[in-house]
């Protein structure tokens, strides 16, 4: 299914006070809008994911699954900064008459929220049921949750933190010196950067998995082996896999933006801030996360008045979160109860 297209012919003032003139925000729904119901399900998500929300998180949501549009009206915008519809750095600025690369503009999760709530507006959307989001996606969902507060009732924050962590901020930091060392990266063409995001990716992945993950999908059984590792071959895939559908620019700004986040910034501090959220929420942590260690998770349900906190399971660490569909149902479904 192709995204639908809004442009906002007015832009979006971002928080560093610079104009972001050419808006286009890419957006996938699903389902029928019934304000009578209150049926809007708005998924924010994560860092290389797009608007098909159907595709990449199938099983949660689809035509039968829990998040389904025979109740719902699904929602999901791609964000500013990526390369799936909405603007991003591979978008012609029409200032320039080509593409931002290198000087797209540095973006937040506030940036990102004020994206989110052009189209809510847009649309006509009053009240959000469920607003739903992981990791990058998390951060959003936490900020809007903030602002939105009387026009949300449900928020769901998955493997995400309150504060982006200095782990995860070194993490980000690895991979973009990865993508700097590249020297196509001086040049200014689509595919600059890209074998350095590759091993970008790579790092990534030691982030997203575990010891435990690449133990039991990756092991040899050839003990005479002495090269060719699956392992090796494991992270060059991803590398590629990843190369094949994304590009540096991107890669590099969603890295920066998600060092950024900061509930707390302006307002205090981030337990401040999560006291001011009253909306009912479940919080749930992804027990192997070597990312978004639960302790963050933790921390937020404790911060949020009444939140609600549940675990799941994984072999696969963060990504969990992604492939952990049926726990997932089960824990969202006891929410609602
Ligand atoms: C246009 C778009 O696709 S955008 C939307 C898609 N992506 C997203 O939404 C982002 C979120 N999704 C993700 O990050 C990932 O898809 C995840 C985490 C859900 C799953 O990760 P995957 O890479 O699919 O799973 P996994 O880690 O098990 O790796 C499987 C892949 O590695 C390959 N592989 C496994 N072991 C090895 C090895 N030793 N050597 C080489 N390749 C290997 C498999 O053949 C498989 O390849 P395929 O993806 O081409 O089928
Ligand atoms: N692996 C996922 C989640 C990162 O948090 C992605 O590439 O978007």
């Amino acid at each position: 299914m192709n995204p639908k297209y809004y442009k906002h012919k007015a832009g979006l003032i971002l928080e560093s006070g610079q104009l972001l003139q050419d808006l286009t925000i890419a957006y996938h729904t699903y389902g029928e809008y019934d304000p009578q119901k209150n049926n809007v399900v708005w998924v924010c998500h994560a860092l290389t994911a797009n608007s098909d929300v159907f595709d990449w998180w199938s099983g949660l949501f689809g035509e039968d699954d829990y998040f389904n549009p025979k109740e719902h009206f699904i929602v999901c915008a791609n964000i500013l900064g990526s390369c799936y519809g909405s603007t991003g750095p591979l978008s012609v600025c029409e200032e320039i008459g080509k593409p931002y690369y290198h000087e797209f503009p540095n973006l937040t999760v506030r940036d990102l929220v004020a994206a989110h709530e052009i189209l809510r507006l847009e649309l006509g959307i009053e009240r959000i049921h469920t607003l739903i989001g992981s990791s990058l996606g998390g951060m959003q969902a936490l900020e809007w949750a903030y602002n939105l507060n009387s026009n949300l009732e449900h928020l769901i924050f998955l493997a995400s933190n309150a504060q982006h962590s200095p782990w995860g901020i070194a993490f980000n930091e690895s991979q973009r010196m990865a993508i700097a060392v590249d020297p196509t990266w001086k040049e200014s063409t689509n595919a600059s950067g890209l074998e350095g995001m590759k091993t970008a990716r790579s790092i990534a992945l030691l982030s997203y998995r575990n010891y435990q993950t690449y133990q039991d999908t990756q092991s040899e059984t050839d003990q005479d082996k002495q090269d060719d590792f699956k392992a090796s071959s494991y992270q060059n895939y991803q590398g590629l896999k990843l190369a094949n559908r994304f590009n540096a620019y991107s890669y590099w700004e969603l890295s920066k933006i998600m060092d950024g986040h900061n509930i707390g910034r302006g307002r205090i501090s981030p337990e401040k801030a999560l006291s001011q959220i009253q909306v009912k929420t479940l919080v749930i942590g992804v027990e192997s996360d070597l990312l978004f260690p639960i302790a963050e998770q933790k921390f937020v349900a404790q911060n949020i008045p009444g939140a609600q906190y549940a675990e799941i399971s994984s072999l696969y660490g963060h990504d969990g979160f992604l492939l952990e569909q049926k726990q997932l149902t089960k824990v969202i479904q006891s929410f609602y109860k």
